[in-house]
């Protein structure tokens, strides 16, 4: 099948990279010539796990081809997906500016029909609006040409995107029941049948519950994390384990195990956005989501928890102090340090005069360029951020550690090593990597977030 990928961000290039290796011949368009060079020129913009191969086996292979050509790109899918971003606006609705402007591209070059995918996390409506974008492009060129807009979200999670989009829990489509929109539903069934052959895991529904299903996905799961965050707080107070009490509630099929984790808070691109998203969307209608409301006010409190206890824990003197920090992306396994909670724990540090040394195995020249963003105020703190060359160099000389992030090769670090790096072993785990009593056992003072067993040297 003949497709265009419009975006070639996370979603629209892994969406592009794995229908190619499933035959299809893949467009793939981006109006940042910076991303498109990189493509062509064997490399890929991001980094996601086994992503870079099978771009270039489909390159060599002639199914995947990258430019910034419009009108080339309309030319060429039947299906044209749009995957570009929706960043939150200054109110936190989803801004839909590069979904209209993708959308008002196809229909100045459209001659056949179309069908037009929304990929991109949109709020509910959005579908007519591109329809409204389409048509009126199409009237100013007095051309008819018939097109459907379909409804298709992504639910693929960072660091496991190839995984997830190849092996999809679910396939959410949402079409109208108009010609066009049979025609839409045959051209999608095609494409999706080599997932799941009976198509046992698609989710036929109009075009309005496909685009809040989305929202509602994200929204549940940030909502789990902050409930289980909110009763890891507590979990500290009462002198309760919140990791045996997660297993305890999670063996309940009713709840169930996944996303249960406290940390130091939830980040990223989309549950930030998508929540607030939905906020908006509801206050349209004159309505206050007060759940999802105390969701995102918890999770900005527990961004700062790290802070918080390493204040505590140095009554509040952290002038001269200096701390490793290991992990900086939003989540392992990937760069992305949008809303990552490293973010907030070293503004409060150096902000606080402490000085750190930073390690991530993948985000070490991402986190140069956001800093330089989180600091333009106060640009003189960016000498107080050492960017270290490995875990353990990282440790050298500090008064403690904080773990932002659940990176693999943090989970069984040589102790003694640690031990005799750190000034004194002192770690703040905002990831609950290691268990308490066995902290205990080698005499290291572990603060974890809700695992209450506290132990002083
Ligand atoms: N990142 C993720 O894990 C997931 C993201 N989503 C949603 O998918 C959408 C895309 O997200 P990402 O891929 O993360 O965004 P991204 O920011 O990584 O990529 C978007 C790309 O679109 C390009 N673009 C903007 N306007 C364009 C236009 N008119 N024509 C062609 N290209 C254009 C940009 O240059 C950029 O390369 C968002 O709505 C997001 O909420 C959904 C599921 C997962
Ligand atoms: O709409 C999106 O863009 C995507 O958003 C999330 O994916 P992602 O943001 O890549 O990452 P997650 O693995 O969901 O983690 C998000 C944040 O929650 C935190 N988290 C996750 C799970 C948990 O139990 N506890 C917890 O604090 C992670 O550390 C991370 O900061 C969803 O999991 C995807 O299904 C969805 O497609």
């Amino acid at each position: 099948m003949k497709i265009t990928i419009i975006g070639t961000g996370y979603v629209g290039l892994v969406t592009g990279a794995c229908l190619a290796e499933l035959g299809n011949d893949v467009f793939c368009l981006d109006v940042d010539q910076r991303k498109i060079d990189i493509l062509n020129s064997g490399g890929i913009p991001i980094h996601e796990p086994g992503l870079e191969e099978i771009v270039a086996r489909n390159r060599a292979a002639g199914r995947i081809q990258f430019s910034t050509d419009v009108a080339a790109s309309v030319a060429h899918g039947d299906v044209q997906f749009i995957a570009v971003g929706t960043p939150p606006d200054e109110d936190g609705s989803a801004d839909l500016q590069y979904v209209l402007a993708a959308a008002r591209n196809i229909g100045k070059y459209m001659n056949g029909f179309k069908v037009v995918v929304d990929k991109s996390t949109v709020p509910v409506g959005t579908a007519d609006r591109v329809a409204a974008a389409l048509k009126e492009e199409l009237n100013q060129r007095a051309t008819q040409a018939e097109f459907s807009v379909v409804s298709n979200p992504e639910f693929l999670k960072e660091g496991a995107a190839v995984e997830d989009f190849m092996r999809p829990d679910r396939i959410v489509i949402g079409c109208d029941s108009s010609a066009q929109g049979e025609k839409a539903r045959s051209l999608m069934k095609k494409l999706y049948a080599p997932f799941n052959r009976n198509h046992e895991r698609t989710y036929w529904m109009d075009v309005r519950s496909a685009e809040f299903t989305k929202y509602a996905a994200n929204a549940m799961l940030a909502t789990r994390i902050s409930f289980m965050n909110e009763l890891a707080n507590l979990a500290d107070h009462v002198g309760a384990d919140i990791e045996a009490v997660r297993h305890g509630i999670g063996s309940d099929p009713r709840i169930g195990h996944s996303f249960l984790y406290a940390g130091c808070g939830y980040g990223g691109s989309c549950f930030p956005k998508d929540v607030q998203a939905l906020e908006r969307t509801a206050q349209e209608y004159g309505l206050n989501l007060l759940i999802l409301q105390a969701v995102e006010a918890v999770n900005a409190r527990q961004k700062q928890v790290l802070g918080s206890k390493i204040q505590a824990r140095f009554d509040n003197q952290l002038v001269g102090k200096h701390f490793a920090i290991w992990g900086l992306a939003f989540k392992p396994n990937t760069d992305d340090m949008r809303a990552a909670s490293s973010r907030v724990l070293i503004g409060e540090l150096l902000r606080s005069g402490a000085t750190v040394a930073v390690y991530d195995p993948v985000s070490m020249e991402e986190a140069k360029r956001v800093f330089e963003l989180d600091f333009y105020d106060a640009p003189e703190l960016l000498e107080n951020i050492r960017y270290a060359s490995n875990p353990m160099e990282a440790l050298n000389d500090a008064d403690a550690l904080a773990i932002v992030t659940e990176w693999k090769a943090f989970r069984s670090p040589d102790f003694d090593q640690v031990k005799a790096r750190l000034k004194q072993p002192v770690i703040f785990d905002g990831r609950n990597l290691f268990e308490p009593a066995v902290m205990n056992e080698l005499q290291i003072e572990y603060h974890g977030i809700g695992r209450s067993v506290l132990t002083r040297v």
